[in-house]
């Protein structure tokens, strides 16, 4: 193509980074290319400012750079490189000679125990990435840390759904996340207007508390596999009467979709499966529902505008490392709930669609 090899000729590249008003473009170029070149350098920074506990203790105070040293337990030069570096990516400050605080990209960080959560659960993900040539040669057909991980993601034979590797891990990370999800959603949709909610794989029922918090009247069910129901009990049952929240164990793969709820909900659950897997629980939602119940789909979605690497780079590797799933695109999640026979699908808008995107469709 004409375009790429012009881009791709050093004579090109000399001549933009010299041209006045081209330059400007060149540079910007040149600065994504090496943000590129080195995002994993730059997470692994930001791993270290989290890990060693420096982000906690930076937090509300200003600290010399003895007492960094004492905190982290590393050398006075490897304090300083960590320091140096977490300034250059603005997540660490220092406001006057020796002593230092956090920087406008940390300061931000302290709020969200979601992404602390998520920065933490990475060293999964890049272990499986360590070999992305190998991850793909495989094709989905090796056990990796992420399909471990997320256990009904495991094609291993009678893998045991409990301990470590089980579901607790991963509903603890999904519990540490689920806030930022549930805000995006609470603040655009209007819960009060249904009578019993159905949460599909609703883990241990962050989800379910976050809406019961803005609509006092719902009644809840929370449906999930055996293993994850009792940590939702445990959660849910001290804070809900018997009679305004249920508990359904079982597969939707395997088992029937609980009936009587005019809203069924799954929040980040679809991506995580095949298509055959959502072509097949799509129709069973909908044979679930009332005429002119509502099904809410809220996840991350593929080709969201300002958002496209979040969908099809990151979710597309994770969930390819994970081996199931894979990002939808809004009209891709549309078009598999016409297939199933829902109608109106429409988006609801959230306020930072890079978290989290959500549409509803009725029957
Ligand atoms: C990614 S987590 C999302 C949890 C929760 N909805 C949230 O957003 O925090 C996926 C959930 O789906 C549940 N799940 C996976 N496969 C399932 C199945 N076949 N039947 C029922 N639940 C399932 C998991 O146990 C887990 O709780």
């Amino acid at each position: 193509m004409k375009r790429n090899r012009i881009l791709g000729s050093k004579g090109f590249q000399r001549w933009a980074s010299r041209t006045p008003i081209v330059r400007a473009i060149a540079r910007r170029r040149a600065s994504a290319q090496f943000d590129m070149i080195a995002g994993f350098i730059y997470s692994q920074i930001l791993v270290t400012i989290v890990e060693s506990g420096l982000l906690e203790f930076l937090q509300s105070d200003v600290r010399s750079f003895a007492d960094i040293v004492q905190k982290t337990g590393f050398s006075a030069a490897a304090t300083d490189r960590l320091l140096r570096a977490g300034q250059s990516l603005d997540l660490i400050e220092s406001p006057q000679e020796g002593v230092w605080t956090l920087g406008e990209a940390g300061a931000p960080l302290t709020a969200n125990a979601g992404a602390i959560a998520m920065i933490r659960h990475h060293h999964l993900l890049y272990r499986d990435l360590a070999d992305p040539l190998s991850l793909l040669h495989a094709d989905r057909t090796e056990e990796t840390g992420l399909s471990e991980f997320w256990s009904y993601a495991s094609k291993a034979k009678n893998k045991s759904q409990s301990g470590p590797t089980g579901t607790t891990d991963y509903s603890q990370l999904m519990a540490a996340t689920q806030p930022m999800v549930s805000e995006q959603i609470c603040d655009g949709y209007d819960f009060s207007q249904h009578k019993k909610m159905l949460d599909i794989g609703g883990g241990s029922g962050g989800f379910i508390l976050a809406v019961a918090a803005i609509a006092p009247d719902l009644h809840f069910g929370l449906f999930d596999l055996p293993d994850v129901i009792p940590q939702a009990q445990t959660r849910l049952q001290p804070l809900f009467l018997a009679e305004r929240m249920a508990f359904h164990s079982g597969s939707f793969k395997a088992d029937p979709v609980p009936e009587n709820y005019d809203l069924i909900t799954l929040i980040r659950i679809l991506h995580d499966h095949d298509d055959n897997v959502v072509s097949a629980l799509l129709p069973k939602i909908y044979q679930a529902l009332p005429a002119g119940g509502r099904l809410m789909i809220v996840e991350p979605m593929a080709e969201t505008k300002g958002a496209e690497k979040m969908g099809d780079a990151y979710f597309g590797f994770y969930l390819w490392a994970m081996r199931s799933g894979r990002p939808r695109s809004f009209s891709e999640n549309r078009q598999m709930l016409l297939n199933a026979g829902f109608s109106a699908v429409r988006e609801v808008k959230t306020n930072l669609p890079i978290i989290t995107k959500a549409l509803v469709a009725d029957k």
